[in-house]
């Protein structure tokens, strides 16, 4: 359990930073590389404990999988190359890895066991494990498959039309995987339009996907080849510095190499929302669009962020509640119940570790009602093994009165181990 002592900005944030790769860009470079036929190349690869379970999940399935810093390579003998594991797969903290990784065991023709952290333990699987029984995959598992551990026996699929109840793009991304491997085409219908890695990988990898709106249609029997990938930075890491840099007086940073894919770009609108000084000063359009973000500090007011824009900024919610509490008037989220089955319940630890801090801020069913202008102050808090809530804690240290103590600070490493390097460097005068 790690501690760490936090101190309060001495002075604004200035100069950049290179934001580390997408971890759902960099999970997905790997489950189609190891998919595909022949070599693939990932470059800028988050080498954050989440993606790193997913590289040694495919290891024990037999694929040769390379890495050196942020550089991998995947020597992808198609779909029929991976093998029975011999071993657990440990997903670590990882639900990306659990739930895609599940559509693709669920039509390989042997038996697998997944299991995770005490995190994982509690999250729901049915979402994922009711689609792939439909579709002729047997899985068991604790509570009747509900929780982890759950074991996959593969079988030939068939395609199924499937809308999905709740919007989770690991849910559909799972069905997708399944459904390149079924029998016929498969239809997702997402409620509302939630992050798209996975077609866009689809094609770069060199499959045909047809999306309709929020109906999305793929065809089984399909094979893959290898690809070159770039991973962009991940918008959700930057999201720290967005919030730091507006918050602290004065500051003035600029964040290099920023994924800017449309169904992850909430952060934005809200930042302008709330009055955010926020540009995008070099724009990239490849595979997936990317730029350099400048972010300078100014005076912020509350907003109403509910509906469509929820899952284009569900990770950045813990970060945005800090936002708010630093903004004048009222702040309320809403329709964002699925923060209750993230790493822990983000509504209950987002409200409770701010109030910690003295904001005036309170739970809902499905979100959180801040009320911004509260003076916050120092105090011992946890991340409770969540890396999003321990970086939103380390963002707030820069302007309680007071040092801030974090316990459980090593979740960070998560999704972005360079976090506290790159904090650093924006605070050193
Ligand atoms: O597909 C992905 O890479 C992810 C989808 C989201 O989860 P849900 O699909 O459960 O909403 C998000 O919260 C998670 O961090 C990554
Ligand atoms: C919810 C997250 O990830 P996962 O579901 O992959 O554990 C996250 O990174 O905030």
């Amino acid at each position: 359990m790690d501690r760490k002592q936090l101190k309060r900005a001495s002075g604004p944030l200035t100069g950049e930073i290179a934001i580390p790769g997408d971890k759902s860009i960099s999970h997905r470079s790997v489950m189609f590389g190891a998919i595909a036929e022949g070599k693939t190349t990932v470059t800028n690869f988050l080498m954050g404990e989440d993606c790193l379970s997913t590289i040694s999940c495919f290891q024990k399935l037999g694929v040769s999988i390379q890495h050196d810093n942020e550089k991998v390579i995947i020597e992808g003998k198609g779909l029929d190359g991976l093998q029975e594991p011999m071993e657990l797969l440990d997903v670590g903290n990882s639900g990306t890895t659990i739930r895609l990784m599940s559509g693709i065991l669920a039509g390989r023709d042997f038996h697998s066991t997944l299991a995770g952290d005490s995190s994982i333990a509690k999250r729901p699987m049915t979402r994922v494990v009711g689609p792939l029984r439909e579709m002729g995959a047997k899985i068991d598992g604790r509570s009747n498959g509900e929780f982890t551990p759950i074991s996959i026996r593969g079988n030939s699929l068939k395609a199924i039309s499937y809308k999905l109840p709740v919007a989770s793009a690991q849910v559909k991304s799972s069905i997708l995987f399944a459904g390149l491997q079924a029998e016929g085409t498969t239809t997702v219908i997402e409620p509302v339009s939630t992050r798209d890695h996975t077609e866009r990988m689809i094609k770069r990898f060199g499959g045909n996907i047809n999306v309709d709106g929020k109906s999305i249609h793929i065809t089984g029997g399909q094979r893959l080849t290898a690809a070159d990938i770039h991973v962009p930075g991940d918008i959700s890491s930057a999201a720290f510095f967005l919030v730091a840099a507006s918050i602290v007086p004065d500051s003035s940073v600029i964040l290099k190499n920023v994924g800017l894919n449309p169904t992850r770009t909430g952060i934005m609108d809200v930042l302008t929302n709330m009055g955010a000084n926020v540009s995008i000063l070099d724009s990239n359009d490849e595979f997936e669009p990317t730029g350099d973000l400048r972010i300078e500090a100014s005076t912020l007011k509350g907003t109403t962020i509910d509906g469509e824009i929820i899952p284009r900024l569900i990770d950045e919610i813990p970060i945005i509640a800090l936002l708010a509490t630093q903004a004048e008037g009222t702040t309320i989220i809403k329709d964002a119940e699925e923060l209750k089955v993230k790493e822990t319940n983000r509504i209950d630890t987002v409200v409770n570790e701010l109030k910690k801090l003295g904001a005036n801020i309170e739970a809902t069913e499905d979100g959180m009602i801040i009320h911004g202008g509260a003076p916050l102050k120092g105090a011992v808090v946890d991340s409770h093994g969540d890396h999003r809530i321990g970086m939103m804690l380390a963002v707030a240290s820069l302007v309680t009165d007071g040092a801030v103590i974090l316990e459980n600070a090593e979740a960070i490493a998560v999704s972005y181990p360079s976090f506290f390097e790159h904090m650093e460097s924006l605070t050193k005068q």
